[in-house]
């Protein structure tokens, strides 16, 4: 049984604030909010102060994946749960808790080095979330989304999800590429809610930044995501990959190539998962059609440092 429920937040450093702001907001309609830092970018999909916070640095990175628990029980026992691991844990200061719009938080990172944050006692703002489409974000119960993770060590990486943390695998897809008598590779779906997958681990060659895949985030409203990806092309970002539908999620997505090299798929019509009945299945194909990946320009978690992007 796991204690968390969701994907909460996301907090991301760039070098390019203003494209950011392009992307988000006028592409792609996020509510803009306000946070602590003035600099700072702070992206609403409901309730909550900041899903999405997007703050200015001298790199592009990950500055922490938010799982969210229940309270403050839920919390210990997850804090314990990592140091009986062996994984050090520390508490967020009272200013880092303010500064997320948390109750209180612990840090701690995975074992690709991803910095992982689990929160409780999220603050919300009660002004009306002005979305820029008219549509509404897919929250709530299913959490903010879904990310995926780049790691060099798979396996210790699943462990400590799955067996530490309590996320519930919902299956796979092979990675083509290896020799007949090699392992398969696999990138690997995870859940904590009827989201099909809150998080998904993807095989990687080096331990580099940004240590993001991609971030999805579904709304409500087809129309919405044609209007976004119209947006998208107006404005002049890159599509990693074209409309299409997946095989396991049965999302209806599009990916976007955000500043510091990594995407944001946006998406509509995931399915809910009853895990009464649900099991782990692997998928043979990522998309019943579209998807076409073939324009994507290299992720920086796949480039080695020396290719210098
Ligand atoms: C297959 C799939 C199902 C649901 C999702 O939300 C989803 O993002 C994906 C795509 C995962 C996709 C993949 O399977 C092969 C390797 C890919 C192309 C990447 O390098 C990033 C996305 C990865
Ligand atoms: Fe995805």
């Amino acid at each position: 049984m796991t204690h968390i429920r969701g994907l909460g937040y996301l907090r991301v450093q760039t070098r390019d604030i203003d494209r950011w702001r392009q992307l988000t907001v006028e592409a792609l309609g996020f509510a803009e909010g306000s946070g602590p830092d003035p600099d700072g970018l702070y992206l609403r999909m409901d309730e909550r102060r900041a899903r999405l916070a997007v703050l200015p640095g001298d790199t592009d990175r990950v500055q922490a994946v938010g799982w969210e628990v229940r309270d403050q029980f839920a919390l210990a026992a997850v804090g314990r749960a990592v140091e009986e691991a062996g994984t050090a844990v520390k508490q967020l200061t009272q200013q880092e808790a303010d500064e997320r719009g948390v109750e209180a938080a612990v840090t701690f990172e995975d074992p690709a080095g991803v910095p992982v944050e689990v929160f409780f006692g999220p603050v919300l703002d009660h002004s009306p979330v002005l979305t820029g489409l008219g549509q509404t974000f897919v929250t709530g119960g299913q959490g903010m989304g879904h990310v995926v993770l780049p790691t060099t060590r798979m396996d210790e990486t699943v462990a400590f999800y799955t067996e530490v943390l309590g996320f519930l695998p919902r299956g796979g897809i092979r990675l083509g590429g290896q020799a007949a008598d090699a392992p398969p590779r696999r990138v690997r779906f995870m859940g904590v809610n009827q989201r099909h997958h809150s998080l998904a681990l993807c095989p990687a060659p080096h331990g580099e930044e940004p240590g993001l895949v991609h971030l999805m985030v579904e709304v409500d409203s087809l129309d919405a995501v044609g209007r976004a990806l119209d947006n998208v092309a107006r404005l002049d970002f890159s599509l990693s990959s074209t409309l299409g539908r997946h095989t396991n999620d049965k999302m209806v997505s599009f990916y976007v190539r955000a500043p510091g090299g990594w995407d944001i798929e946006y998406g509509t019509e995931g399915m809910l998962v009853d895990e009464a009945h649900y099991t782990a299945e692997e998928i043979t194909a990522d998309s019943y059609w579209g998807h076409d990946w073939s324009g994507s320009q290299p992720l920086a978690a796949f480039t080695p440092p020396e290719a210098g992007r």
